[in-house]
């Protein structure tokens, strides 16, 4: 190229890039768009092999967590509750995937196994825990079989905690039921150091709310001394209960039997033996299948207590309204009959004397499974049996059960409330009174127009149901070992629930049968049924419920059926009069302010002249807060304050005395807003032993079933028992002070005592 075409040259690119300078460009930046993405390509291939794909095996080895609770992902222990991220977690909403795990339940851990394998854990100082540890293990190893294997002992102090209180142990076909031995020092020991363990697995975040959830139960058995620490909140046993509550904790509440106490100065051999055959039995039932308990895992269903509405007792209150009454003119048997009845046969109660129905209907039950009635009914509570009557188990009886006190039946008469069955053959009867627990939907009627149950079927279905609503118990935090087994035997039966008992045309065989068994018997009856009245047999103490003192009043508060119904009452009174000497009579009184109190105590006085009750007992009503009641005009403002009923009973006992009638107080419940009036003649008198008068109002139940058996004639002062301890006295408030008392949400309470 000469030098005019070097020079040329610029301008010839120039020219060139003006006329294709588009196509170049577009072509670069097809080209660098290719290289840009296979370089992508390349970086996104190289990032997929770098990791594993999901479910590939791999050797790397797992992250190993810098914590103190490494062997939870061991093979030996249920799966580890520990979750710890590979990497820091992203700011931003949390995300969470996977599917909700569901808690294992007693049931579902018991699915695949064959044997129960007891682990007895104790600590000891001074060697005597370690004593009954090891009598528990022999006895237990004694009683051995395939599905409940012999015990093994762990010394706590020698134990790995984390072995064993982290997770729950594991072996092919075994599940563990833990007992723990435990006494209680007030000083730091290595059973503080034990609670603080327990504490802290439950209070750890990292460590699932229940850890030992996979064990088949447990159960906790302190000794104490009660001389140095005589209760539980002056530190009887404290270790032990805190031990319990923790352990109710990480195992999801799988308390397999109440928590049994012994004291070592005095009964500690026979709580431990007690609480030994107790849990013996427990880790039978499962090895058998049949878990902790119904309801709930560890039988936790039934209600807490402490947290139950504090509904007073449910007992002696009659029926409520229908909505008309049917008159079935069936001429009245003789009540002699009644005993020897087979056959259901319609029972006129009425004194009316139309003739029967040409047709006769076939009876119906009185409360079929499939009513509203008995839905109802089974709602609240209550265990229905066979047709017609039903059992439940009161708020009184779950208070004992947890040493929170009895009801006042216990500070009057002696009946410890955890042994106590409410029941009732009729659920019907014949009243609506205002203050009626039951909601409306009950049965009633003047007549019994249903089909009859045998006795020998109601005794045995309330039994059931009474120990089924007991064993419900067992899981319930703070429920005693030795009043839970003391209660799987029955030693009073109050026929008051609701309805009408001697409306049942067999209460006399019913109540045989109860006797038989030496189970005691309260009858609480509305004085409608003269007849049924003078015919009832023997019964341990007879109420009748005197809820007015005139006509128009009665009238008004139990809104009878009977259109005679003052005739049928002041005939009750007088047959009452009649049973005094072979039954122990009660008027039993229910003050509803604006109803039944003001100016009505000379009337009341006339009342107990003409029937002359060995007692009378008054008691502020209970508002239930139904609609019935509120239908009625009850409200909150009629329940009387407990100073009302004092002022009411000083003026009754005025009015009595006028009369030259010798009653005096010999009791009160404050708790219950209930006094009781005694006669003085009979129950005021010496005691055995230093010769002093004083009342005596509980009563010897073995001398009641003596004179039963001895097939003579015998009256209520054949059984009267013990004086009326010093704390149920007028002015004493009427609560043991054995018992703990604790306000709604399970507090210890101060105790108020009525000067
Ligand atoms: C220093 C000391 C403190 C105690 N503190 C309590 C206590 O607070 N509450 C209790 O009920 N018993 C208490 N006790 C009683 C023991 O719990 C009881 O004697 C138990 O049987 C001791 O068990 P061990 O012999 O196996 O160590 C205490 C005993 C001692 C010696
Ligand atoms: S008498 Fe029995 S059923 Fe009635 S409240 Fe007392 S414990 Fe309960």
């Amino acid at each position: 190229m000469d030098s005019t075409g070097m020079l040329q040259l610029p301008e010839e690119l120039l020219y060139l890039w003006h006329s294709h300078r588009t196509e170049v460009l577009l072509s670069a930046g097809i080209l660098f768009a290719i290289v840009r993405l296979a370089v992508h390509w390349r970086r996104r291939k190289s990032k997929e092999v770098l990791t594993p794909l999901a479910l590939t095996p791999t050797d790397e080895k797992p992250l190993a967590i810098p914590l103190r609770r490494e062997q939870l992902a061991d093979a030996n222990h249920y799966e580890a509750p520990l979750s710890r991220p590979a990497t820091r977690p992203k700011a931003g909403p949390k995300r969470v995937t996977g599917t909700r795990k569901t808690k294992p339940s007693s049931n579902d851990v018991l699915a695949a196994v064959e044997h129960i394998q007891p682990l007895v854990f104790y600590y000891t100082l001074g060697g005597s825990t370690k004593t009954y540890a090891e009598k528990l293990a022999d006895s237990l190893k004694a009683s051995a079989t395939s599905d409940v294997l012999a015990p093994e002992v762990l010394d706590l102090a020698e134990t790995e905690y984390d072995e064993y209180f982290l997770s729950s142990p594991r072996k092919s076909g075994t599940v563990y039921f833990y007992l723990l031995v435990l006494p209680t020092y007030n000083i730091d020991t290595n059973l503080s150091a034990f609670l603080a363990h327990l504490d802290e697995t439950h209070h750890d975040f990292r460590i699932d709310t229940a850890p030992l959830s996979g064990l088949a139960g447990y159960s906790v058995f302190g000794l104490g001394d009660r001389q140095e620490w005589p209760t539980e909140q002056e530190g009887f046993c404290t270790q032990a209960v805190e031990a319990d509550k923790w352990m109710a904790k990480l195992t999801s509440r799988k308390r397999g039997f109440p928590m049994g106490m012994g004291d070592v100065r005095s009964d500690v051999a026979q709580r431990i033996e007690e609480w030994t055959t107790g849990v013996s039995s427990v880790m039978s039932d499962l090895a058998q299948g049949r878990g902790l308990g119904e309801g709930v895992a560890g039988s936790g269903a039934a209600t807490e207590s402490a947290d139950e509405e504090s509904a007073d007792e449910q007992d002696d209150v009659p029926e409520t309204a229908p909505k008309k009454v049917r008159r079935k003119a069936v001429k009245r048997s003789r009540t002699d009959d009644l005993e020897d009845m087979k056959a259901p046969i319609p029972v006129d109660f009425t004194t009316t004397s139309k003739p029967a129905s040409k047709i006769p209907q076939p009876p119906k039950p009185m409360v079929p499974e499939s009513s509203p009635t008995y839905t109802s009914l089974t709602k609240q509570g209550y265990t229905i049996v066979g047709s017609h009557s039903g059992v439940k188990i009161c708020r009184w009886t779950k208070s004992a059960l947890r040493g929170r006190g009895s009801c006042y039946k216990y500070s009057f008469y002696g009946i410890s409330s955890h042994l106590c069955m409410e029941a009732t053959p009729s659920l019907s009867c014949s009243n609506k009174c205002v203050f009626c627990w039951r909601h409306g939907t009950n049965p009633v009627g003047t007549t019994w127009r249903w089909t009859v149950d045998p006795p020998d079927l109601i005794f045995a279905g309330m039994k059931e149901g009474h120990y089924k609503k007991i064993k419900m118990m067992k899981g319930v935090p703070g429920v005693r070992a030795e009043r839970f087994s003391e209660a799987m035997r029955i030693r009073h039966c109050a026929l008051s629930l609701v309805g009408e008992p001697i409306f049942y045309p067999h209460i006399n065989e019913l109540l045989g049968m109860l006797h038989r068994e030496h189970i005691s018997s309260f009858l609480v009856c509305n004085a409608q049924h003269p007849d049924q009245l003078a015919a009832l047999g023997p019964v341990t103490q007879l109420y009748v419920s005197i809820d007015a003192s005139n006509k128009d009043s009665l009238r008004r508060i139990d809104r009878p059926l009977h259109r005679d119904f003052w005739e049928r009452f002041m005939r009750c009174m007088d047959i009452l009069k009649q049973k005094r000497f072979t039954h122990r009579t009660v008027f039993r009184l229910t003050l509803v302010k604006g109803f039944n109190i003001e100016e009505e105590a000379e009337g009341y006085a006339d009342l107990v002249e003409r029937a002359l009750p060995g007692f009378v007992e008054v008691k502020g009503v209970t508002y239930c807060g139904t609609s019935t009641a509120a239908g009625a005009g009850l409200s909150m403002q009629n329940v009387p304050f407990y100073d009302e009923v004092k002022t009411f009973v000083l003026a009754l006992e005025a009015a009595l005395q006028r009369r030259g009638l010798d009653y005096g107080i010999g009791a009160e419940h404050a708790h219950s807003c209930c006094i009781l009036l005694a006669d003085r003649q009979r129950f005021f008198k010496a005691s055995a032993g230093d010769g002093v008068p004083s009342w005596h109002t509980l009563i010897d139940y073995p001398a009641f079933f003596r004179c039963l058996e001895s097939g003579e004639a015998f009256g209520p002062e054949d059984y009267v028992g013990a004086p009326t301890p010093e704390w149920a006295l007028w002015g004493k408030g009427g609560f043991d002070p054995r018992d703990e008392r604790v306000d709604r949400k399970g507090r210890p309470k101060v105790i108020e005592v009525v000067e």
